[in-house]
């Protein structure tokens, strides 16, 4: 602990050196850090992160990280034999050359200017390319399980697209595994920001420490310098965000005139708080393919279930749009592309406008596509392999196994649950060739059981908003109907069939966060 504190403080004394500050006025010669933030531990929103060092008001600049101090493809390629080598290799993409310049930089050991940065990087990493088989099937939803494997390849090709490269550059052979490639990949995905000069982005020492939280809980207009390093502006089809302005949605950036990354507070912060940024717009599956992990709440987060092909082919709506929000309620494009398709072929003509502008056609098309809607999502419910209880139950396993010391107890506990647990231990036995009770408190496999236990919560979330869709189906149902006009007996009866079934789902608190 003692150590930590110490190697801490001598990277916040190096990056102070280096001309990092949270500071305009004063400039802290032993730290970088402690005018407006301070490193600091949050267990349940991102680990270490920074924290505000005294109340902080919403855009005041919170740190400034000169682009000397940026690890980027073109600092390191400063180093003649490296440039040389890159040259030869012109059909890798920036992000393969910035791979490779991490891991070329690791390579140096002690040697390297930013020795003392690169030894606070996270020694793992759970992103999507890092899943093994037994976690990509644990997702069990078919979209999921199709963005874990492609993944899981693309990593791979890239890999051996560049190792012919990190072979002439005599890496060890430690770092010329597809393993150190995933550590450095993993690095580069999570932690890059977007410089307007590569379009690999840029490590960036002291500014990575900030954790996320999704754009959209700060008030409107929040206007800064853009840093969508993985993402793509927001592109929710709803009603009202047509003509939006493209207000940015983010609170760093780099500034060309200070030639510097600054770094704005978002909101007002209470001195302890977690000063946290926005990196992009993203649904939990991207989160958790970019970044390792999702939220609980994610005012972003996009739910598809399967539809028919004539749903598609009735509408011009992409399908990208034809989602459920986290809330349970159907895209804007989403019903509108139902309702048209609710409607006789030879009527959809004259009713195509109304549709694509948002509005009801009638109550009786209203009420037949909420109710199929509804079905819809008990069908993908009942087609997944487990249910939100046995999630729930699983759920909690995992976590009580992430808290035992003792590999005996561990293992004993672990039997006793049978089904997943059981499948999880064989597949991590194979995976180490060693029986999992001797092998239980090793980091690597704490890992493998964070990366399973991401695969539970993404598709517990997914069954969650489900039964969210559900239930507001319903309830529009039964509002509907309550209007009086065309509401058949057969419709309300169907409802409140499904309110039934939506009741007996239970969500479990530690997922829901209340
Ligand atoms: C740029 S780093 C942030 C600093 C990081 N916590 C560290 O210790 O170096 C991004 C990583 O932090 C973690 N993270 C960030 N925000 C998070 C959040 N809201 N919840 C959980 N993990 C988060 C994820 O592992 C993510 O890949």
């Amino acid at each position: 602990m003692e150590q930590e504190q110490g190697e801490l403080d001598s990277f916040l004394k190096w990056a102070a050196e280096l001309g990092i500050s949270d500071s305009l006025q004063s400039q802290n010669p032993s730290s970088c850090l402690g005018h407006s933030v301070i490193v600091s531990h949050f267990p349940h929103a991102g680990g270490r992160g920074l924290a505000a060092a005294r109340d902080l008001r919403r855009g005041e600049l919170v740190l400034r990280v000169p682009k000397s101090a940026l690890l980027t493809s073109e600092s390191v390629m400063k180093d003649e034999s490296l440039s040389l080598a890159l040259k030869s290799h012109p059909s890798l993409t920036p992000t393969q050359m910035l791979t490779v310049c991490l891991l070329y930089e690791i390579n140096k050991g002690k040697s390297s200017w930013w020795h003392p940065y690169l030894i606070h990087l996270p020694r793992s990493y759970e992103i999507l390319a890092a899943f093994g088989e037994f976690e990509v099937q644990a997702l069990q939803v078919d979209y999921a399980v199709w963005a874990a494997k492609k993944a899981v390849t693309k990593a791979k090709s890239q890999w051996k697209e560049a190792r012919k490269l990190m072979e002439e550059l005599k890496f060890k052979p430690k770092l010329l595994t597809l393993r150190a490639w995933l550590w450095a990949s993993g690095t580069i995905s999570s932690r890059t920001l977007h410089i307007p000069w590569d379009e690999a982005g840029c490590l960036c020492p002291v500014g990575d420490l900030f954790n996320y939280a999704a754009p959209g809980d700060e008030p409107n207009g929040f206007e800064n310098v853009d840093l969508l390093q993985n993402g793509d502006a927001a592109d929710d089809m709803d009603a009202g965000q047509f003509d939006a302005p493209s207000w940015r949605l983010t609170d760093g950036g780099f500034e060309e005139d200070v030639t510097a990354y600054c770094f704005y507070a978002r909101k007002n912060y209470k001195m302890g708080e977690q000063v946290l940024l926005s990196y992009g717009t993203y649904t939990n599956l991207e989160l958790l393919e970019h970044y390792g992990f999702l939220l609980y709440e994610n005012p972003n987060d996009k739910v598809f279930v399967p539809l028919e092909d004539d749903i598609y082919s009735s509408t011009s709506w992409p399908k990208d749009s034809l989602y459920i929000h986290e809330t349970g309620k159907p895209s804007f494009a989403l019903l509108s592309a139902l309702r048209l398709w609710a409607t006789p072929a030879n009527q959809r003509r004259s009713v195509g406008q109304l549709a694509y502008s948002g509005s009801q056609l009638s109550l009786d098309n209203e009420i037949s596509i909420m109710k199929w809607t509804s079905n819809n999502c008990l069908d993908a419910l009942k087609s997944l392999p487990t249910s939100i209880e046995e999630d729930s139950l699983l759920l909690s396993a995992i976590e009580k196994f992430q808290d035992y010391d003792d590999p005996v107890e561990w293992s004993k506990t672990a039997l006793s649950y049978g089904g997943e647990v059981c499948a999880f231990l064989e597949a991590f036995d194979q995976q180490n060739g060693k029986s999992s009770v001797d092998l239980v408190l090793s980091n690597r496999n704490r890992m493998l059981i964070d990366r399973w236990k991401l695969a539970v919560q993404w598709r517990l979330r997914y069954k969650k908003v489900l039964v969210d869709c559900i239930s507001y189906c319903c309830k529009r149902i039964n509002s509907l109907s309550d209007q009086g006009v065309s509401a058949q007996d057969g419709e309300h009866l169907g409802s409140s069939e499904l309110v039934t079934k939506v009741n007996s789902m239970s969500i479990p608190q530690s997922l829901t966060g209340s």
